[in-house]
């Protein structure tokens, strides 16, 4: 059977189907890991057929972001930002952590985006507060995302985006390479490397080293990702030992033995202080430049 080309070029897909005779790979950058998992750059995908996939399932997006004590000041822009470039006409329902939530800004969100703020305790440790969203995430999936949610972002406040971040990065177990050490290999990460911690990571292996601030996913899957890394915190504290990168490091060893289905480069995950390299097309998600001393409960003010 031949197909009726007529109707074909003459159908909404034919743009589409000429974008893809435009799209070139990329070739200064690994695109696939061993597994045959996507390494998402920019020019690895063509956003129409990206879009034209996934827009119309009706998908829903929860995402996390904790703004405990002074990081509430971060969100303000996250959610500015995100509201121009992530998820765009998805339906994005974000769930804010926070012991502040009358400092939780009224942000204007698009029609079919949301939000709810749930309460949680303070600490006087960052490495605390950082660690905790593990168990919070674990616990909120259970109570309420995992009956809401397709798929869920949780994400660092710290933030701002300011490219396209869209349906490229759905995917069972995604995970995004940390800025400052893509360009390294593994001897180099900064994993935690001392036997007596459960994140433990022996010299010689590791794939990449995973940054804490974005991870992403199913539901099922984002949660036992979490309730893993909730237990083994819970593990190491009981010893008293903290892993060098607290719940990061946790992470990083659990996506050594669990690999993530897609990962996604460092435009998705930036920081304002490092210089753009050829490699990066496109900054979409980026750290802010802050004040350690100032934002943190536990740093001191350098005299
Ligand atoms: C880019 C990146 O991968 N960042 C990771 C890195 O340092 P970071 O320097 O990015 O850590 P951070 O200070 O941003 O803390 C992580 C997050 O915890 C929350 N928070 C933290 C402190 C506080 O007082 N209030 C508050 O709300 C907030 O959502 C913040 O974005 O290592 C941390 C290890 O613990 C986390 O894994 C971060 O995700
Ligand atoms: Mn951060």
């Amino acid at each position: 059977i031949s197909p009726d080309t007529t109707s074909l070029q003459n159908s909404p897909t034919a743009a589409i189907l000429k974008a893809v005779r435009y799209f070139t790979m990329r070739t200064n950058v690994v695109t696939v890991t061993p597994w045959l998992a996507p390494i998402v750059w920019e020019g690895t995908f063509n956003p129409l057929i990206v879009d034209s996939i996934y827009k119309p399932m009706h998908l829903s997006i929860a995402t996390t972001v904790f703004a405990v004590g002074k990081y509430v000041r971060f969100l303000r822009d996250f959610l500015e930002t995100a509201e121009k470039h992530f998820m765009v006409d998805f339906k994005v329902h974000y769930y804010i952590f926070t012991d502040r939530r009358e400092d939780v800004p009224a942000v204007v969100l698009a029609p079919g985006r949301n939000v709810t703020i749930i309460p949680v305790p303070g600490s006087n440790r960052w490495q605390e507060i950082s660690s905790r969203r593990m168990e919070m995430i674990q616990t909120t999936i259970e109570n309420q995302i995992g009956k809401e949610a397709d798929y869920i972002f949780c994400l660092d406040v710290d933030t701002k985006f300011h490219g396209r971040w869209g349906a490229e990065t759905l995917s069972r177990l995604v995970a995004t390479i940390h800025p400052g050490y893509y360009e390294q290999t593994h001897e180099h990460y900064p994993y935690e490397r001392r036997l007596a911690s459960r994140a433990y990571i022996p010299a010689g292996e590791g794939d990449y080293y995973y940054g804490g601030a974005t991870i992403a996913g199913y539901v099922g899957d984002v949660h036992k990702l979490a309730k893993y890394c909730r237990e083994q915190l819970e593990a190491d504290a009981a010893n008293s030992i903290e892993a060098t990168w607290q719940e990061e490091s946790h992470l990083n060893r659990y996506l050594l033995y669990n690999k993530p289905t897609k990962i996604l480069s460092p435009e998705y995950l930036w920081q304002d202080f490092k210089a753009k390299t050829n490699e990066v097309q496109i900054i979409r998600f980026s750290q802010v430049n802050k004040n350690y001393a100032e934002v943190r409960p536990n740093v001191k003010k350098r005299k």
